[in-house]
């Protein structure tokens, strides 16, 4: 006798789309197969729905300890379970102080005890003011380093320039730990910024400050130093699709390389953020509609690996300077990732298997998440069971993060309703709400 059993979904695997049920025993994948024989205690009809694997979002800001008021803990995986997601990798800042040694990784690991609805592992940084930090971070569970070559916004978490970053990714590749890099150019987008900021400064300087060669020369550095140091390297939030080429490039040599891009690159253009302003700033920013272009493509055919949210939040009040330089930069994203792939993706030919290993199979293996990510027998027991062709108009009640009202998906008409979630073999999510008390916990990297 099962735990549960889920019947008659479609069941979205590696291999394709079919009516398979799952027999779930002690929250795990027990049985993955057609018409399975016996009987359980709990039994779950998902006939007319997918069955997804959870989503696997290894980058969120969700900014706790210190900044709450920006986000959360419990907010931040709540909105991520009401959008498919059941794990999440939170990054080192914004909270305050940043997860930078082994004191602030304890503190870290303890609030998400408590709030998470979600499973999580957590990043450490990489910065210059905590190398001698890394191996603690190691020991103590961290998932990999996320440096940033320009500035981040944050004072207590500075770049990783030149030989910072050199020395980190040789400490990393030694902890046998992947490195996330931030990649645009400081010393381009530093002069832009001082040519172009200042009074009266649009959206327009804003998008010249950061154009895309700054991202390829960031690119293009950190790929030597990877090649050179043997570093596992990850560059997160790829906005074109050339970075996206040199990164392919560089594998097909034999760097141990992958991309992230978010669904904000592939849902806007600059166009949107010189429309709507504040809540579609971001760094590295929106692109043209050709560059979009090309980032599908590379979405598409493999070059990009993985898709994470990016979400990194704010309150309101950040969000209103009349210079576009002073607004706080990052899109409040997270429960919208699978919607907005769903519906753009629709027309460009992103096939749900295609789909569930940008978002899920690809990050959990990548980042050694074990038991993440694939429906097959042996894994945990996290899936969102979807109504995939229903569309409806993104509602602020609908949103669960802390400030709904600075989702730049607001508004929009999106494909895909997430009907239930379920982690580790229970439903945490049903109805638009969060289901029982924060039961999620660290997954450490295997
Ligand atoms: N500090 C921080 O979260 N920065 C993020 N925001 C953004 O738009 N890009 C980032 O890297
Ligand atoms: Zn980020």
């Amino acid at each position: 006798m099962f735990d549960l059993i889920v019947r008659g979904g479609q069941v979205v695997t590696p291999q394709g789309v079919q009516r398979l049920d799952l027999g779930v025993e002690g929250g795990v994948l027990y049985a993955v197969s057609p018409d399975l024989a016996g009987t359980a205690r709990q039994e779950v009809d998902a006939s007319g729905l997918h069955v997804l694997p959870g989503g696997v979002d290894v980058h969120v800001h969700f900014n706790e300890p210190g900044r709450a008021d920006w986000e959360g803990l419990q907010t931040g995986s709540s909105a991520l379970l009401a959008g498919g997601g059941t794990t999440f990798a939170d990054m080192p800042l914004n909270s305050d102080p940043p997860l930078l040694d082994r004191a602030t990784f304890a503190a870290k690991l303890a609030a998400a005890g408590r709030a998470s609805h979600a499973d999580f592992a957590l990043w450490g940084g990489l910065t210059p003011v905590n190398l001698e930090h890394l191996p603690e971070l190691a020991e103590a569970g961290v998932l990999g380093f996320k440096a940033f070559m320009s500035g981040s916004g944050i004072r207590e978490f500075p770049a990783a320039h030149g030989d910072v970053l050199h020395e980190g990714m040789r400490a990393a590749a030694a902890l046998g730990l992947p490195v996330a890099v931030h990649a645009e150019s400081d010393a381009l987008t530093a002069q832009l910024q001082a040519a172009l900021d200042g009074p009266g400064a649009s959206w327009r300087e804003y998008l010249q400050s950061r154009p895309v060669r700054a991202e390829l020369d960031a690119i293009r550095e950190a790929l030597v130093l990877a090649r050179e140091t043997g570093c596992r390297l990850h560059v997160v939030h790829v906005s074109s699709g050339e970075g996206a080429a040199l990164i392919a490039q560089a594998r097909a040599e034999g760097v141990d390389v992958t991309a992230e891009t978010c669904p904000h690159y592939l849902s806007f253009t600059e166009d949107d953020l010189l429309r709507v302003g504040a809540a579609l700033k971001c760094a590295p920013p929106l692109r043209s509609a050709q560059v979009r272009d090309e980032l599908w493509a590379a979405v598409l055919d493999g070059r990009i690996d993985t898709v994470g949210s990016d979400h990194s939040p704010c309150s309101p009040d950040l969000k209103t300077a009349p210079n576009p330089f002073r607004v706080w930069g990052g899109v409040a994203g997270v429960q919208s990732t699978l919607q907005a792939m769903l519906t753009h993706g629709e027309e460009r030919g992103l096939t749900l298997p295609r789909l569930t290993q940008l978002l899920s199979s690809a990050p959990a293996r990548r980042f050694r998440l074990a038991g993440k990510g694939e429906l097959t027998a042996g894994m945990d027991a996290d899936f969102a069971l979807v109504d995939v062709e229903a569309r409806a108009e993104l509602r602020r009640e609908a949103l669960l993060n802390r400030w709904p009202q600075t989702s730049p998906y607001l508004g929009g008409t999106y494909r895909g309703q997430v009907r239930e979630v379920w982690l580790r073999g229970e439903r945490v999510f049903a109805q638009g709400q969060v289901l029982g008390a924060a039961r999620g916990r660290l997954v450490r990297p295997a």
